[in-house]
């Protein structure tokens, strides 16, 4: 019996040469394989059979949210970030990013950030749920770029209640930590990385510290608002819920003063649009779709290149040579500014929620009239050389005063002489004594008067 059994074992030397043969086999099948099937099909084929079994055994469900949907910022991302970093100091995640960037108020309490490939597990309604944080290179960008997107696993039987009720919950929240934040950031656009460049808004003028006319500045109070409790109102007219002003007068009057202070009044972050930077108008959509809700779009000298204000015939004849004309075009930037008002007009009117708009220049009257049509921009201001009110307001703030023996003599220079708000601010920083500053006003608005004669 014995005997038979060991007869009936192949011997070591056909064990081996049916190892080596197999090997063989299985080699020649992936060289097969690699070299006939080519490679997208064999990627699909590979990830069908994946896909089928994880699906299989797996009862998870996981929703990726990727930092750019559309060209532009993924909202559900930036919500996702925004609502994830207040719930982290309460969960335990292993690892934490800590930071403050609380400028007011050093001892201000921690922020909290989402660390990358940390698990964090939240709850909701009695759902478990698990957020991961990836980052990556993004090889498809030409410029090397980190990809980042979260995953949210959850029980594949909660999938609908998680995609209806739990974003939604998520929007909501981070609309309201959003609106509570300590500090307003100021994006500029970079034309390098095609997106926004934040920083953190420091611009301290207020209404309380601007000076213009009391009238036109309590208007504009008013104004901002009935906008920022609008928004049944513009849903009931059909209209979208955002405002343009146009800040228009001389440099140095106040017109970047004027959009701080609008800014810190509603809360609003600033998006400071270089229009000669943007290289045509998809990608002016581009940038604009990714500009958060509740802030503030400010194209600043408006009047200045940039935006294709004017019509570009300049009667010349055609086949005329011109040197200038050749120079201009090389400069002519592709954005115009019919693009950003369609976009303004039409997209944006139906995918975002209380924006304003601010457009400024020293020279309204060569601005295309197509900008100054009715319903374009809502609130037209002049920001104009300095009155005797707003002289008495500059003292206020600068001197702390409210009246002097020298007041009424200065006031009435004001009406013969055009000196700049900030002409004025420079002369009453000369010295805290209001007898010294003011005699020095006095002999400035003296000498601009001596030079107009
Ligand atoms: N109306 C004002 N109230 C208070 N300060 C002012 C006012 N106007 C000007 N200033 C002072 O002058 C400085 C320059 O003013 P600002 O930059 O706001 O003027 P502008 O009209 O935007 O000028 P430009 O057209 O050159 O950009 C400000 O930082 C501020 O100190």
């Amino acid at each position: 019996m014995a005997s038979s059994f060991f007869t009936k074992i192949p011997s070591l030397s056909t064990i081996f040469s049916i190892y080596t043969s197999l090997s063989a086999f299985t080699i020649l099948l992936k060289t097969i394989l690699h070299e006939i099937i080519p490679t997208k099909v064999r990627d699909f084929v590979i990830s069908k059979f994946t896909n089928y079994f994880s699906s299989y055994f797996n009862s998870d469900f996981t929703f990726i949210i990727e930092e750019q949907w559309d060209y532009g910022t993924n909202q559900t991302f930036r919500a996702a970030q925004v609502y994830l970093s207040t719930i982290l100091p309460k969960i335990s995640t292993g690892s934490l990013l800590v930071g403050s960037s609380n400028l007011k108020n050093p001892m201000a309490e921690l922020k909290f950030g989402v660390p990358v490939n940390s698990k964090i597990m939240d709850e909701f309604e009695g759902i478990l749920l698990e957020w991961t944080l990836f980052s990556e290179e993004d090889n498809n960008n030409y410029r090397s770029k980190q990809k980042r997107y979260f995953h949210l696993t959850c029980k594949n039987e909660f999938k609908d209640k998680i995609m209806t009720d739990y974003f939604t919950y998520i929007a909501k929240s981070s609309v309201k930590i959003l609106e509570n934040k300590e500090n307003l950031n100021i994006y500029s656009y970079s034309p390098d990385d095609q997106g926004w460049e934040s920083a953190i808004f420091q611009h301290h003028t207020t209404f309380e510290t601007l000076a213009m006319e009391p009238e036109l500045k309590n208007k504009l109070i008013r104004d901002l608002d009935a906008f920022s409790n609008g928004k049944d109102f513009f849903k009931t007219v059909g209209r979208a819920w955002k405002r343009g002003y146009l800040l228009y007068g001389p440099p140095g009057t106040g017109k970047s003063s004027l959009v701080a202070a609008i800014a810190n009044y509603m809360n609003y972050s600033i998006y400071d649009l270089q229009m000669q930077s943007v290289e045509d108008d998809a990608t002016l959509r581009k940038i604009l779709t990714s500009t958060e809700n509740r802030s503030i779009l400010l194209i600043e000298d408006l009047d200045c290149g940039g935006a294709d204000s004017s019509s570009r015939n300049d009667n010349k004849d055609e086949g005329e040579y011109d040197e200038n004309q050749d120079k201009k075009k090389k400069k002519q930037p592709k954005v115009t500014l019919a693009g950003l008002l369609n976009f303004v007009d039409g997209l944006w009117s139906s995918c975002v929620e209380e924006r304003i708009i601010i457009f400024t220049t020293n020279h309204k009257e060569k601005l295309d009239p197509a900008l100054l049509r009715p319903g374009r921009m809502d609130v037209h201001i002049l920001m104009d050389y300095c009155t005797p009110s707003v002289f008495k307001k500059l003292a206020a703030v600068y001197l702390e005063i409210e009246e002097h023996d020298l007041f009424e003599r200065i006031e009435k220079m004001f009406l013969e002489v055009k000196a700049t708000p900030a002409e004025v601010t420079e002369q009453l920083m000369v010295s805290k004594n209001p007898d010294v500053t003011l005699k020095g006003l006095v002999e400035f608005l003296e000498s601009k008067k001596m030079t107009k004669e």
